[in-house]
């Protein structure tokens, strides 16, 4: 895909408000585990819909974290649903899902396919306030990833100083301590 002006299209950067919104993946393995961790995180509620659940999801289902629909996906489940993830391991029945939330008009996450994605999500890493979202716009999800682990190590180990220059700037710090310079030590963690 291409600008008018030529240049390489880039997917429009967002970071999406979803507090109180019904969330609804389809799938219960590894990867829809990483995706429901961070809606969690950002206050949504989630619902699953998968046969099975791996050993996370199926804690967060039974503490009543999270909701969950224990069956195979059928056309009409995202009839509520405001976000929707496809995750499953069968390539048709990612498919079905974006079908259907296309037809709903609502933004959709294929796991197996970046072009069948409506938005993606990018790697993250958070330290304190601040997220830094880094994302190939589909085109390399593991280069995303090294991108992120690179600058959580380099800032675990005091060699990226750009992190402390925003936390700097930004003049509020947690331990009550005046901003520093380079030398601010910080706890980062990545999700
Ligand atoms: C960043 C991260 C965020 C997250 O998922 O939370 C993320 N992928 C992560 C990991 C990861 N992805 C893959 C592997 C295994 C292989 C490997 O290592 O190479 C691993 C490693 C692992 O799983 O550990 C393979 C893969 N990924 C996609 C496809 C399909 C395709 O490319 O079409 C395939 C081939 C599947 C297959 O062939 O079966 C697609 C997508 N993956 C994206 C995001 C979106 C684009 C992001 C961007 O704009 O760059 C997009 C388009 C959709 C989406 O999922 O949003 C997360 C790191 C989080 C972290 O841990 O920090
Ligand atoms: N986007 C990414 O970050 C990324 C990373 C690695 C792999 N992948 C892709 O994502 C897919 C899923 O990966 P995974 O490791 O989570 O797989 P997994 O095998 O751990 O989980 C698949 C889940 O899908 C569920 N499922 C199967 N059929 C279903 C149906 N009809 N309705 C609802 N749920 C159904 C299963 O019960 C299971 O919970 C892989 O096949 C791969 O193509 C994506």
């Amino acid at each position: 895909m291409r600008t008018q002006r030529g240049a390489p299209a880039f997917a429009y950067p967002v970071f999406l408000e979803v507090k109180d919104k019904l969330c609804i993946v389809v799938g219960g393995g590894r990867v829809a585990r990483r995706k429901v961790e961070r809606l969690l995180a950002a206050g949504a509620r989630v619902r699953v819909v998968s046969p099975v659940l791996e050993p996370g999801l199926a804690s967060w289902a039974a503490e009543g974290v999270i909701e969950h629909w224990p069956r195979g996906y059928q056309h009409g489940d995202l009839a509520d649903g405001w976000l929707v993830f496809a995750a499953t391991d069968r390539p048709d029945v990612n498919r079905a899902v974006a079908a259907e939330a296309e037809a709903r008009r609502l933004w959709v996450n294929v796991a197996d396919s970046a072009a069948a994605c409506t938005f993606v999500v990018p790697a993250v890493a958070v330290f304190d306030e601040v997220q830094i979202a880094i994302s190939t716009s589909g085109r390399h999800p593991a280069q995303a990833k090294r991108l992120q682990e690179r600058l959580v190590h380099d800032v675990a180990a005091g060699t990226c100083t750009f992190v402390s220059g925003l936390r700097a700037r930004d003049g509020r710090r947690h331990d009550g301590a005046k901003p520093g310079g380079e030398s601010e030590t910080w706890s980062p963690t990545s999700s």
